[in-house]
C-alpha cells in the first residue's frame, strides 16, 4: 500500500486552513417536480471532522453536499459555514473543494499542470506555485509523475492528482461525492486510507459522501445515514454499528447483514422477559437493565436484531439461550464459512429504499390481573390488552405486519462457522446467542433502549 507522507511541518505548509464548521438546520430540499430530496434535515460538522454521509442511491446525500457547497438552494432552512448563514453565498465565496466520482483532468496538460491549474487561474506566481505543487503531491505520493499526462497514469494515479487539484486552493472545507466508485475494489481500499489519512494530516472538514458502508465505517469520524431524504442516525462508526437508532439503520450495516426476527414478547416477572421466536424462546434475565424497557412491549411483537458475532454454534446438548435449526445452505468465504439456518422463525426485512416503519399502534393499559400485575411492576401502562391477548392467554399479532413497510419471510439466521466445516445443508445446529449483544426494536422501527449513547 502506498502511503501518505505528509513530512513534519509540511501539513502546516500545505494546509494554513482556518477553522470550519458546518451546520445544517431544518434544511428540506423539494425539487420543482414536487420531489422531496432531503426533508428536514439537521447535522453538525466539526472542525476538521470526517463526516461520511451514507445511505443508498437517491436517499438525498448529493443533493445536501451541493446545498453545502452552494450549487443547490435549500426550499427552507439554514446552512451555516463557521456560524455564518451562507444561503446567498455564492459557491466561490465559500473556500469549499470539491471531488466527485467523475473527476475530469484535463487531458493536455502533465500532472503538475493539472494540480496548479486552480493557482494558475487564482494568479499566484510560478515559483509558489511550482512549490506548492510539489508539496502536494508528495503528500499524494505522486511526485514522481508530475511529468506525466493524465492518460499515462493508473486510475489510482488520477485520483490522486484530482485531490491534489482540490487541496492546492487550501480549502477550508472538502467535499467529496463517491470520489471512489469508478475505481477497482483493491484500489478503493488503498485509497480509502490515503483519502482520510491525508484529510486529518490537514486538519480539513470533510464531508464524503458515499453508499459503501466499508468505506464509511474505516473512513469517518461520524456516519450520518439517510434514507429517503431523512436523517436516520449520527454517530461514530462504534456508535452506529454497536448501538444503531432504528431498525433500518441496523439493517443496512454490517456484513452479513443482521439477523431481524419478529419476536413476541412475554414477561415472566422476577424472572426473565421471554422473547418468543416461532416455537423458540430466548429469555432477556431480569437482572439486564433492558429488561424492564423490553418489558413494556408485553403482549405484542418486537423486532430482536442479532449479528453473526451474536451467535455461535455450540454442542446440541448446550444449555442457556440456543436455538436450533437446521442448515438450509452454506456460503464459503474462504476465511469463514455461513451457515443460513433455518430456525422456524419470521425474519423480518427492511426495505432500504421504502418508507419508514410503520407509525406506533397506541398502547392502551392492560385490564387484565395479570396486565395489571405487570403494570405495577415495570411502572407504565404498556401492557396487554384485553384484545390483544387472544382466549387460551397466548399472544396476538402485534402491529408489525404493516406490509408496505416491511415484509417477513421465514428466517434463516446467518451463523459464522469455521471455514469449510464438516457439515452440510439439512444438518441440525445448536446456536448460543449472547443475549448481552442482541438489539431489540419496536414497531416503528425505533431501538427500545434504557438510555443512549
Ligand atoms: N434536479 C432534480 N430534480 C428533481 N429531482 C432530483 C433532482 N436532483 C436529484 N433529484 C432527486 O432527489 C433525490 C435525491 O437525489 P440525490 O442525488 O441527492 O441522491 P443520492 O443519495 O446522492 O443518490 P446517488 O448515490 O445515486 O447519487 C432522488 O430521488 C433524485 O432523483
Amino acid at each position: 500500500m502506498i502511503l501518505v507522507t505528509v513530512i513534519p511541518g509540511s501539513a502546516t505548509r500545505l494546509g494554513e486552513v482556518t477553522v470550519a464548521t458546518v451546520a445544517l438546520k431544518d434544511v428540506t430540499k423539494v425539487f420543482p417536480d414536487g420531489t422531496v430530496a432531503v426533508d428536514n434535515i439537521s447535522l453538525d460538522v466539526n472542525d476538521g471532522e470526517f463526516m461520511v454521509l451514507l445511505g443508498p442511491s437517491g436517499c438525498g446525500k448529493s443533493t445536501v453536499l451541493r446545498m453545502v457547497a452552494g450549487l443547490e438552494q435549500p426550499s427552507s432552512g439554514v446552512i451555516l459555514l463557521d456560524n455564518e448563514l451562507v444561503n446567498d453565498l455564492s459557491p466561490r465565496d465559500r473556500r469549499i473543494a470539491m471531488v466527485f466520482q467523475d473527476f475530469a483532468l484535463y487531458p493536455h496538460m502533465t500532472v503538475g499542470e493539472n494540480i496548479a491549474f486552480p493557482l494558475r487561474l487564482s494568479g499566484v506566481e510560478e515559483a509558489i506555485r511550482t512549490e506548492r505543487v510539489a508539496d502536494v503531491a508528495n503528500a499524494l505520493g505522486i511526485g514522481d509523475v508530475l511529468g506525466r499526462k493524465p492518460g499515462q497514469l493508473s486510475g489510482g494515479q488520477r485520483q490522486r492528482v484530482a485531490m491534489g487539484r482540490a487541496i492546492i486552493r487550501r480549502p477550508n472545507l472538502f467535499l467529496m461525492d463517491e470520489p471512489l466508485s469508478n475505481l477497482d475494489s483493491g484500489l478503493r481500499a488503498e485509497l480509502r486510507a490515503e483519502i482520510s489519512g491525508l484529510v486529518r494530516e490537514l486538519g480539513v472538514t470533510t464531508i464524503y459522501v458515499t453508499h459503501d458502508q466499508a468505506e464509511a465505517l474505516t473512513m469517518a469520524d461520524r456516519v450520518a445515514i439517510m434514507r429517503k431524504g431523512v436523517l436516520q442516525d449520527v454517530g461514530t462508526p462504534t456508535q452506529v454499528y454497536g448501538r444503531p437508532a432504528t431498525l433500518y439503520v441496523a439493517a443496512f450495516l454490517g456484513n452479513p447483514r443482521m439477523n431481524l426476527l419478529e419476536a413476541s414478547v412475554y414477561v415472566h416477572l422476577d424472572r426473565h422477559v421471554a422473547l418468543h421466536l416461532g416455537d423458540q424462546v430466548l429469555r432477556l434475565p431480569w437482572e439486564d437493565i433492558r429488561a424492564r424497557a423490553v418489558a413494556r412491549y408485553h403482549g405484542e411483537r418486537i423486532v430482536v436484531g442479532m449479528r453473526a458475532e451474536a451467535l455461535a454454534p455450540v454442542a446440541p446438548d448446550a444449555s442457556g439461550e440456543v436455538l436450533r435449526g437446521r442448515i438450509r445452505y452454506l456460503e464459503h468465504h474462504g476465511h469463514e464459512s455461513l451457515a443460513f439456518v433455518d430456525i422456524g422463525a419470521t425474519a423480518i426485512v427492511v426495505d432500504e429504499l421504502g418508507g419508514q416503519a410503520a407509525g406506533r399502534a397506541r398502547r392502551s393499559a392492560g385490564s387484565g390481573r395479570f396486565s395489571r400485575a405487570v403494570q405495577r411492576f415495570i411502572g407504565r401502562a404498556a401492557v396487554p390488552t384485553a384484545e390483544n391477548e387472544d382466549s387460551t392467554g397466548g399472544i396476538r399479532t402485534g402491529v408489525l405486519s404493516d406490509p408496505g413497510r416491511h415484509h417477513r419471510r421465514p428466517a434463516e439466521l446467518a451463523v459464522r462457522l469455521a471455514p469449510y466445516p464438516g457439515v452440510s445443508a439439512g444438518h441440525p445446529l445448536a446456536i448460543s446467542v449472547r443475549m448481552d449483544a442482541v438489539h431489540f426494536f419496536d414497531d416503528r422501527g425505533d431501538r427500545i433502549d434504557v438510555g443512549w449513547r
